[in-house]
Order: structure tokens, then C-alpha cells, then sequence
């Protein structure tokens, strides 16, 4: 579902703020892997979910999503097949606009809003009741008057609502309180199981990394140093996955907001 060919990118080429952030990556997801991602500050992960979601385009290598070439593809038209969710969770909904007008936006209505039909109503309705959150009968509020958990629910709603060839989550739960964050993840969980959907997830929290999903990369100065899924990774702690990066990097791995985990 996912296919990366030794991409590469660097920040200000040829001046003295020059970063290479990617560099020769390849990654390979199949159908419904769920990949928990982690590594340092500044390793990349962000920067390698702005080149697949298409904030730039990389200097070499492919991206192929779904079986198509986009490497080269816009983000808007990427944004079709690829699913984002941000670590603000005032990123990914319109404030001024309802709970109704922003569900039928992500449902590709177009912005058709005097077309909406009770069937999409009903459709909507039945989506929000999932949260648990009492949205289904705010349809018709602001989306701005919503709290940042609920808001982060209706936005993961909004990316899974024709389910995407690809989600990627970037620390969706880190800026909420732990009971709202629980419960995001639980969303996240069973929105992804059922939908069978290919997703990465960053966190900055190991123990998460290893409960979820089936698979766990751990990046550093923009490279992938471990991969493990399988047996290798049932049986792991904590305090292996720090022993393997730094057997891998000789680095210790430091991340600023796995402090506050
Ligand atoms: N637009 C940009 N212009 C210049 N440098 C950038 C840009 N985006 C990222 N970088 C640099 O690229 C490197 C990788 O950054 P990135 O944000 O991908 O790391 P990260 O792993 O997501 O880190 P964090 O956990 O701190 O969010 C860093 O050195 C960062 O300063």
C-alpha cells in the first residue's frame, strides 16, 4: 500500500542552514500494517510524513501509495487518498463552520451543503455516535466551540470517512489531556481495525509504540535504524528498543516530549 524508493531530501541546499533531514530511505507497508513510528528530535519523522503526505517534493527517489506514482503529485490531489492527522488538534477541521458542512466536506461532497440529503444526515450522525462524545446532536454547532479531544475525534472521523489508502497520524494525542488521549487512541484503534487501514503513527511514547500495531521503526538523522514486527517484537521492552538504538546509532535516543511520557 505503501512503497518508498530511497528518498532523499535536504533543507537549504548549498547555504549554511543545509539539512539533510531524508536520507535513501526506502519503507514498505503492506495492506492494513499498522507501524508505530519513533526517534529522536530532529530525526525526520516529520519531515518523511510531509514528503509522502506531498508538502514538497523529495530531491530523489519514488513514493508510490495505493499502486500509484506520487511522487510528483500535489498535495491537494495526494490529500484524496491520504489521511493526516496533526499533533494540534485546531489543524484538519474549518472552525466557522459546522460539525454537518465540515463532515460533508471530508465526505467529498464538494461543499454542496444545501444538497445534503437526511440520508447523509443520518450517515453523519451514526459516524459521530462512535465517539461516544454526544457530537451527533451538535450537527448543526461551530466546530470552533468544540475541546481539542473532541475536535481531534471529529478529525479522525473526517480522514477516515472514505477510508484513505493511507493514514498518517503525527502525535495525535500528544497535546490532549491522558483521559482524552486514551480515548482518541481507543478511536484510532478500532476505526483502523475496522476499516483495515494502512496507517504510520509517531509517538513519542515507547510503551505505545510497542502495544500498537504490528510493527515499530525507529528513525535517527533521517534514516530508518530498526524495523521490528513479528516475534522479534512481541517480546520487547522498553529498555531493549533503547539498547537496539543505541547498539544501532551509538547514539541514546532523546526526544524532548518522551520526558513528559
Ligand atoms: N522546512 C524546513 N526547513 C529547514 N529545516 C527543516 C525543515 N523541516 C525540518 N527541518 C530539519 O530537518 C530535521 C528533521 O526534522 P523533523 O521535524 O522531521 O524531525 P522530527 O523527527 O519530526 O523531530 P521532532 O520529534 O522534534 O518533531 C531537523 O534538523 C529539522 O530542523
Amino acid at each position: 500500500m505503501l512503497d518508498i524508493q530511497r528518498i532523499s531530501k535536504t533543507f537549504n541546499p548549498g547555504t549554511v542552514n543545509e539539512k539533510k533531514a531524508i536520507t535513501d530511505l526506502s519503507l514498505h507497508l503492506n495492506k492494513g500494517e499498522f507501524v508505530t513510528v519513533i526517534g529522536s528530535n530532529g530525526a525526520g519523522k516529520s519531515t518523511l510524513f510531509n514528503a509522502i503526505a506531498g508538502s514538497f517534493y523529495v530531491d530523489a527517489g519514488a513514493i508510490t501509495v495505493g499502486g500509484h506514482n506520487m511522487t510528483f503529485l500535489p498535495e491537494y490531489k495526494r490529500a484524496k487518498r491520504i489521511g493526516r492527522l496533526f499533533q494540534d488538534p485546531l489543524k484538519g477541521t474549518a472552525p466557522n463552520m459546522t460539525i454537518e458542512e465540515n463532515l460533508a466536506l471530508a465526505a467529498g461532497n464538494g461543499g454542496w451543503f444545501s444538497r445534503l440529503t437526511q440520508k447523509d444526515r443520518t450517515r453523519f450522525r451514526d459516524r459521530l455516535a462512535l465517539l461516544d462524545m454526544g457530537l451527533e446532536d451538535w450537527l448543526n454547532q461551530p466546530v470552533g466551540l468544540l475541546s481539542g479531544g473532541q475536535r481531534q475525534a471529529l478529525t479522525l472521523l473526517m480522514a477516515t470517512m472514505n477510508p484513505p489508502w493511507l493514514l498518517l497520524l503525527d502525535e495525535h494525542t500528544a497535546a490532549l489531556d491522558p483521559g482524552t488521549a486514551e480515548k482518541v487512541l481507543e478511536l484510532t484503534k478500532r476505526i483502523v481495525a475496522e476499516g483495515n487501514i494502512t496507517c504510520l503513527m509517531v509517538t513519542h511514547n515507547m510503551q505505545q509504540a510497542l502495544e500498537l500495531g504490528t510493527r515499530t521503526l525507529m528513525m535517527a538523522d533521517g534514516r530508518i535504524v530498526l524495523d521490528v514486527s513479528g516475534a522479534d517484537r512481541a517480546g520487547m521492552t522498553v529498555e531493549d528498543l533503547i539498547h537496539r538504538f543505541k547498539a544501532g546509532t551509538g547514539k541514546t535516543l532523546s526526544n524532548d516530549r518522551m520526558l513528559l511520557s
